[in-house]
Formats: structure tokens, sequence, C-alpha cells
């Protein structure tokens, strides 16, 4: 909790030092500023020297029981996320499948860019191929650049957008430690977890998957600050990074998301069931506070 307070300390002075610049994404920083942000990002992402953040597959991890962590499988849809974006997706139903992204979003006149490596139309591709490394740098100079943590009456604080963000775009990825599944989560730890599937190391030619998360309540990247909402704009996927990384991201549905908006996902039928009002105040809420 203490990394936590620490952390939205430092992410309060960074945008209230965004805001006095009148800085925006269309309005390239001056060198300076680039290398104050710069200072800025290494601060909260390596306090005291180690990475806080770790990412669905990292061979460094030191996950204690799985040594080599690979991620082979999605987020599990039913419990956590309606909708997965990923050359491999758990279907309830069909299990596993290979289909690209526009098969997978049901829309065929989806366009998919990805805003961190510049790719445009990934519509019949599989995968994202930046780099991780890059992509992973790039992303966090996006971040900044584009997104903001403001607060909302009741809901805390929230993740918005300070430009517009075309549909169907990968707007970060979802980090927090990676730790293995062994509880059901309450509704407010559900709200900070992305589940996902690890894969054990063979032993004796057995493995087998065990259902991990990625916990963002007590560390991660911008994107665990998104809300819920009954009538999201976003909604976390699984996709491929590079040639062997994946990595859950936060994509934009089919509409753009306009600047100043705010930028939500749907938590799932779980985060309802500890009697939590929702203050999206969509018109098809769910379980309003009036
Ligand atoms: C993943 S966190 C989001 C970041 C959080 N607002 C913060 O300041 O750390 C989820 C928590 O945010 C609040 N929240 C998010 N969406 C909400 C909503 N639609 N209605 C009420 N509270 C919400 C709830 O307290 C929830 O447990």
């Amino acid at each position: 909790m203490a990394e936590n307070i620490e952390q939205i300390r430092l992410l309060r002075q960074i945008e209230e030092w965004k805001t006095s610049l009148h800085h925006t994404a269309s309005t390239p920083l001056s060198r300076q500023n680039r290398e104050r942000l710069s200072a800025w990002l290494r601060r909260l992402y390596t306090p005291n020297g180690s990475p806080l953040y770790f990412y669905a597959q990292d061979d460094e991890s030191g996950f204690p029981l799985f040594p080599r962590v690979r991620v082979s499988a999605a987020i599990d849809g039913r419990t956590f996320h309606p909708q997965v974006i990923s050359d491999h997706v758990v279907d309830q139903s069909r299990g596993f499948q290979n289909k690209n992204l526009t098969q997978l979003l049901k829309d065929p006149s989806a366009r998919i860019d990805c805003l961190v490596c510049e790719q445009r139309d990934l519509s019949n591709k599989t995968f994202f191929e930046c780099e991780y490394e890059t992509w992973v740098e790039k992303t966090q100079k996006i971040w900044f650049e584009r997104l903001a943590i403001r607060e909302s009456p009741g809901k805390g604080y929230c993740l918005f957008a300070r430009e517009s963000i075309a549909a169907w775009t990968s707007i970060g990825e979802y980090r927090g430690e990676l730790v293995k599944s062994s509880w059901k989560a309450t509704a407010s730890e559900s709200a900070y977890w992305a589940n996902i599937h690890c894969e054990a190391p063979r032993k004796n030619n057995r493995g087998g998957q065990t259902l991990c998360r990625i916990d963002g309540s007590k560390k991660g990247s911008l994107m665990r600050f998104a809300s819920h909402s009954c009538s999201p704009n976003a909604q976390l996927a699984k996709g491929r990074v590079g040639s062997d990384r994946y990595a859950v991201e936060l994509v934009s549905m089919a509409n753009a998301i306009q600047s100043g908006e705010e930028i939500t996902i749907d938590y799932g039928t779980d985060w309802f069931a500890d009697g939590e009002y929702c203050l999206c105040g969509s018109p098809d809420c769910r379980k309003p506070a009036i």
C-alpha cells in the first residue's frame, strides 16, 4: 500500500507538471522537458533501482513457482474480460484457435493500428510486431504524453485521454505483479486482476496450465487506473508483442475515445458481487447507486 501511495503521489506531481506546460501529444516536448519526463519515468518505474513492474511473460521475473514463465493462453474471458484479441485465444466453447484480429473482433471493417510501434492496419495480422523492448520504451513515453490520471468523486484516481485515441488502438500494457491465483478474488480484488494462464515447467513430459493473475493492486502501469463502466470504451486483450512475448493490453473499442474522455473497461460480473455500487453513469448501468 505504501508503494501505491508513493506511486500516486508521484503521478500527481507528473500530472501537475504536464498541465503547467500546457503540453499535449501533438505539441512535442522540448529537449529539456523530454529529459525531465525521462527522469520522472525512471523514478516511477525503478524505485530503489529495481523495477517494480512485471509483465505477462518474463523469464527473469523471479516468479517463484515457474522459473521460466510462458504465458500460452489468453486472459480468462469468462471471469474477467469479455473480449480477447490474440493469435492464440481460449474460446470457452471451442478451445484454442488461431485467428487474426479482425476475425476475433467480429467486425470485418475494424482497422487496428498500433500506437506504439506505429504499424498501421494490423487487421489481417495475428499479432503486434514491434520488438518488446522498443514497445515498452515507447509505451511509457506515450502513456505520459497521451494519458492523464485525474481524481473522480467516489471512484478514486481514473485514467483519461489527453488526445483522441482512434478505434481499435492498443493504448498500453496492463502490468502488475505476476502471481499464482490460489484463491477466488473478492470483488475489490478482482477489479485489479487480469487473469491469465501460465504454463508450468515440463517434468517427464508433464506440464499443464495454471491460472495466474497480473495483479495491479499495489504496482502496475497507468492502465491499472482504468475504471469500470457498464458501457466501456476499451477492453483488456492479450496480444503478442515481438517474436516471443505476450502482453495484456488495454485496447480501445469500435468508437474513437475523445480527448478528455475517461477510459473505461468492463470489470465483469465478479466486481458487483460484494454489493459495490457502480458510478459509471451509463444509461445501461447494471448497478446504479440510486
Ligand atoms: C482498478 S481500480 C481503479 C483505480 C482506482 N480508482 C484507484 O484510485 O486506485 C478499481 C477501483 O476503482 C473504483 N472504481 C472503478 N470504477 C468504478 C465505478 N464505475 N464505480 C465506483 N467505483 C469505481 C473502485 O473503488 C474499484 O475497486
